[in-house]
C-alpha cells in the first residue's frame, strides 16, 4: 500500500502520550512509512486540579485532537483507549487497535510496601480516578483517599511533596515511561474498560490510511476484548464518573468476561456479573444481555432509597 505523503501523527504532549504516537510513529517507519508527531495540548491536561469524573464532559483528553483531525491539522490521533469516548465523532473511525499491553492498577510508594502495617493502619491514598477510589476502599476502608490529577510525571512529584503513603496508577504507564526507583504492588483490581491499549483514529475519508493503518497495527485479540469493554461501558452511560470495571481475555478457544460497579450514590455496594463464551457473537450478545440486566439492578437500588 501506498500513502502519498508524511503522516502527520497528533498527540498530546505530556511523556507517555509522545512515548505511545513514537511508538506507532516507530511501527510505521520500520515499514518504510514516513512520519512527522504534532503534539497539542488538551484540555484534560489544561485543568490539572478538578477530578475527572467531576469535570462532566467526555473526551477531555481526545477532543482536541478530534478537532485537528476534523479539519485536516493531522492524518492521525494516537490516544490511550481508555481515554477515548464511546462514540466518535461520524466523520472519525477508530482505524487500529494494537496489541494490549499491562492492564493492572498498581500501588506506587517511596516507602516499603508491608501489607500487613497496611491492611491494620490509616493511610493516605491519592488518585484521581472514582473506580480505583472504590476498588480501594472497599479494601482498605480505613484509609484516606485524597484528589490527584496531573499527567504521570506530576504525580509522581505530588507523591514525594505531598507525602501520601501512596498513589495508584495504570502499571503500562510506569512501564512505558521506565520509571523505577519506587515501591511498588500491582494490585488484583478489575481495570478501567480498554486499559493499557491503544486507540489509532483516523478521517473515515481518508481510506488508503485508514486501511494501512489497521493492516500494519490492528490486533485481532485486543480489538474484540476491547470492543466487549467498551460495548459494556456504553451500556452502563457510557461515561467515566462511574465506578465501572471490566475485563476481557481471549483465548485459542473462548472468551472470559468480568465486569462490575458500584452502586450510586454511596458506592459501598458492588454488583457485576463473568461469562465465558465459545463464539464471539455470543460474547457480544451476552454482554448486552447481562449489562442490561446489571443497569436493571442499579435501577432497582434507586428506587429503594
Ligand atoms: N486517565 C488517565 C490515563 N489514561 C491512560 C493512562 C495510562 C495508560 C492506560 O491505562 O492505558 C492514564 C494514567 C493512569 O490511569 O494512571
Amino acid at each position: 500500500m501506498h500513502y502519498p505523503k508524511t503522516i502527520r501523527i497528533g498527540t498530546r504532549d505530556s511523556r507517555l502520550a509522545l512515548w505511545q504516537a513514537n511508538f506507532v510513529a516507530q511501527k510505521l517507519n520500520d515499514a518504510g512509512i514516513p512520519t512527522i508527531l504534532v503534539p497539542v495540548k488538551s484540555e484534560g491536561d489544561q485543568n490539572t486540579k478538578t477530578p475527572l469524573y467531576q469535570m462532566g464532559i467526555q473526551g477531555i483528553f481526545t477532543r482536541t485532537l478530534d478537532e485537528a483531525l476534523l479539519n485536516n491539522k493531522i492524518d492521525l490521533a494516537v490516544h490511550s483507549y481508555k481515554d477515548v469516548p464511546t462514540d466518535l465523532p461520524a466523520e472519525l473511525v477508530l482505524a487500529a487497535i494494537p496489541e494490549r499491553g499491562n492492564f493492572r492498577d498498581i500501588l506506587v510508594s517511596t516507602k516499603p510496601i508491608d501489607d500487613e502495617d497496611w491492611a491494620a493502619h490509616h493511610k493516605t491514598i491519592a488518585t484521581g480516578s472514582i473506580r480505583r477510589i472504590h476498588q480501594w476502599l472497599r479494601k482498605y476502608p480505613h484509609h484516606r483517599i485524597e484528589n490527584l490529577r496531573g499527567n504521570i510525571d506530576t504525580r509522581l512529584q505530588k507523591l514525594e511533596k505531598n507525602g501520601y503513603d501512596g498513589i495508584l496508577l495504570s502499571s503500562i504507564a510506569l512501564e512505558r515511561l521506565g520509571i523505577s526507583g519506587y515501591y511498588t504492588r500491582e494490585l488484583d483490581f478489575l481495570p478501567a474498560a480498554a486499559q493499557g491499549a491503544l486507540a489509532i483514529v483516523t478521517r473515515a475519508s481518508d481510506t488508503t490510511l485508514t486501511d494501512m493503518i489497521f493492516n500494519y497495527l490492528n490486533h485481532k485479540e485486543t480489538a474484540f476484548c476491547t470492543y466487549l469493554e467498551k460495548l459494556f461501558l456504553k451500556k452502563l452511560t457510557g461515561n467515566c464518573s462511574l465506578p465501572i470495571s471490566c475485563l476481557a481475555i481471549k483465548s485459542e478457544s473462548q472468551v472470559t468476561f468480568k465486569g462490575e460497579l458500584f452502586i450510586p450514590p454511596d458506592f459501598k455496594e458492588h454488583i457485576g456479573f463473568e461469562f465465558t463464551a465459545s463464539a464471539d457473537m455470543d460474547a457480544i450478545m451476552k454482554v448486552q444481555q447481562k449489562s442490561e440486566m446489571l443497569l436493571n439492578e442499579v435501577n432497582k437500588y434507586k428506587t429503594l432509597r
